[in-house]
């Protein structure tokens, strides 16, 4: 199947979640997520501000913020066109949409968290198959931002993806620029990808 139509599928799909299951899915996914070994010191977290039918992650981000991590959220680079930027969030940060009407923190230089400092980045995702392989919106801006990670940059850095259960399939079509998760989550298990 072409990698358009298969988006629109699985777009359809996840849309099609009643929004308590899509809670309910939300709430175990932050429980497999919370629980990992990495996640029991503070660290520094990027995570996504959840849009429509996206895996809900505002009581996720919370939470996260709550138990001491630091956590920033993506912005579409200003200059670096395809990229993305993260941004720490704190209680003062101002929130503007973006052009995809997702909210992201005013661009304040001093709120920049470069790749190569976070410990674990949480991705939103439109598909996934059981190689670790990802699907997106189609803009490439993660398979662009984490080019670098890829080809072992910050070795450390861990890329994981959170999922609902439908958004899983057989085999996604490769690009040669799609960039590999090591993990993703789903309300039933948490995906380990070895590299
Ligand atoms: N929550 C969230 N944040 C994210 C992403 C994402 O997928 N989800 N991104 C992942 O890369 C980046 C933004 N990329 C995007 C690329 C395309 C579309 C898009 O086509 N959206 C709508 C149209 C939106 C509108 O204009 O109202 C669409 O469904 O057609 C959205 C985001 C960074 N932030
Ligand atoms: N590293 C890169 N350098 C240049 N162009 C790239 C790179 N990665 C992706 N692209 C371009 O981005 C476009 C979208 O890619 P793709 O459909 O794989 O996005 P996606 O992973 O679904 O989106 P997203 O990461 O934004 O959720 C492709 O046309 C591709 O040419």
């Amino acid at each position: 199947m072409q990698q358009q139509q298969l988006r629109q599928q699985l777009l359809a799909k996840r849309a099609a979640i009643s929004a308590p299951d899509r809670a309910a899915e939300a709430a175990a996914v932050s429980e497999h997520l919370l629980a990992l070994p990495e996640l029991q010191k503070t660290k520094r977290i990027g995570s996504y501000i959840s849009v429509k039918a996206e895996l809900p992650t505002p009581q996720l981000n919370q939470r996260l913020i709550s138990m001491g991590h630091q956590l920033s959220v993506p912005v579409l680079h200003p200059i670096n066109t395809g990229h993305l930027l993260f941004l720490q969030v704190h209680p003062k940060t101002l929130w503007v949409p973006n052009k995809y009407h997702i909210p992201e923190p005013a661009l304040q230089v001093a709120d920049i968290t470069p790749l190569a400092h976070l410990d674990i980045l949480l991705v939103p995702l439109v598909g996934f198959d059981h190689q670790g392989n990802r699907l997106g919106m189609g803009g490439g801006f993660y398979d662009r931002t984490l080019a670098a990670w890829h080809r072992g940059a910050y070795p450390h850095l861990q890329v994981i993806g959170l999922a609902l259960t439908c958004q899983q399939t057989p085999k996604l079509p490769v690009n040669p620029w799609d960039i590999p998760l090591n993990k993703v989550i789903t309300a039933a298990k948490v995906w380990d990808f070895l590299r």
